[in-house]
């Protein structure tokens, strides 16, 4: 049995503990991005054997100073610990790539390396506390001095990495949406506009999959740039706030979540415009976040959901939404009834009808 001051010592041993991983937590994308960046996920992926040696690692790294070597299995270590590589003992310490590492590689159609890079930006991070403390609308600005649409209009160095994240994500969540429930939410239609589709999209897996889809991107003019459609795809530079153009179905990805909800009732009310009634088949079809409630038993979902909403607000001023929060908006745009058709990880896809 312990005593109070046992109990006392051992919740400040536990608080030590945990106040330790969260200073150093700093250091997990930062190994992830010289992972990325010393090339292991690709070496590991292109080795001829699953499993690589340390030996046949370190000899693959292309410019590893040699003074350096010691270094790589302790970098191994901590990537193991974060579920991206398996370590295999028994073989003489060999390694592989898990799930997860795999997203890392190299021109993996779906890969989420570019995320990991992107995220090494602190800079908005650290501004939340001048933020709190300032009258500038989000901690982006208080770090860039403009929005972020301003930033990315102003700057093709960080405009182009944004959108390559975006599209890596579209890469994955296209392969799912046309695979796995694509029958059900695009048969039938015959126009659908994908709005602040960005560069790589959506809208071009779902031209390819459906050759009777007149499949739209409507993006702003620095995004689009000369871009040309072919075939069943076209692209429109313009503004969401200004005109849509009509289809039977809207697309939003990755888009409510970027504006407040009074700019979200105006970008609705422009979708319920461009579509025909619910009986003629219009409908929006929405990929965003419906939070999870504290009570889910999915803890690692429910937490990646918190840091995005956070994310989000500190970065355009706007929020993930509730189940409630989102009806909310669809019945003060107009529409008249939605259905949340399936999960897609930390996001559900919505479709809404006028
Ligand atoms: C978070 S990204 C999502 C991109 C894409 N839908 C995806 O999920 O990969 C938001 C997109 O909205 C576009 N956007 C922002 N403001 C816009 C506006 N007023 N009209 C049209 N597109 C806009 C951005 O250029 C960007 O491509
Ligand atoms: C997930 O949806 C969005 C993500 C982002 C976004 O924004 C930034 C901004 C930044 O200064 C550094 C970053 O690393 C990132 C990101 O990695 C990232 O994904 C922005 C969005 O809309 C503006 C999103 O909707």
């Amino acid at each position: 049995m312990l005593n109070n001051d046992n109990i006392c010592a051992n919740q400040l041993i536990e608080a030590e503990v945990q106040s330790w991983d969260y200073i150093l937590s700093y250091m997990r994308p930062s190994c992830i991005k010289c992972a990325i960046e010393l090339g292991i996920p690709h070496i590991l992926c292109k080795n001829p054997n699953p499993i690589m040696s340390l030996s046949d690692l370190i000899a693959a790294l292309p410019n590893l100073n040699p003074s350096k070597i010691t270094f790589i299995p302790i970098l191994m270590r901590v990537l193991v610990d974060l579920g991206l590589f398996n370590y295999h003992q028994q073989q003489g310490d060999g390694y592989s790539l898990t799930s997860v590492g795999r997203l890392l590689v190299e021109n993996d159609p779906s890969n989420k390396r570019l995320i990991f890079i992107f995220f090494q930006l602190f800079k908005i991070a650290d501004s939340m506390s001048d933020w709190l403390q300032n009258d500038l609308p989000t901690a982006f600005e208080t770090a860039h001095g403009k929005s972020i649409w301003d930033y990315c209009a102003a700057e093709p160095e960080f405009s182009g990495l944004f959108n390559e994240v975006m599209a890596s994500d579209s890469r994955l969540i296209s392969n799912l949406l046309v695979s796995d429930c694509g029958e059900g939410v695009f048969e039938g239609l015959t126009s659908l506009v994908d709005i602040g589709g960005g560069t790589d999209t959506v809208a071009m897996a779902i031209a390819g999959a459906f050759p009777s889809l007149k499949c739209t991107v409507l993006d702003l003019p620095h995004v689009i740039g000369d871009r040309k459609g072919t075939g069943n795809l076209e692209f429109i530079a313009g503004n969401m706030f200004d005109k849509i153009p009509h289809a039977n179905a809207i697309f939003l990805k990755w888009i409510l979540h970027d504006w407040n909800d009074e700019d979200c009732v105006k970008i609705l009310k422009k979708c319920k415009e461009s579509i025909p009634s619910k009986e003629k088949g219009g409908k929006v079809i929405i990929i965003d976040i419906v939070m999870e409630d504290n009570c889910s038993n999915n803890e690692q979902l429910v937490q990646s959901q918190h840091l995005m909403d956070l994310f989000m607000r500190i970065t355009c001023a706007s929020k993930e939404r509730s189940k409630k929060e989102w009806e909310k908006l669809f019945l003060e745009a107009g529409f008249s009834e939605y259905k949340i058709i399936t999960s897609l990880g930390l996001r559900s896809l919505i479709e809404v009808y006028p």
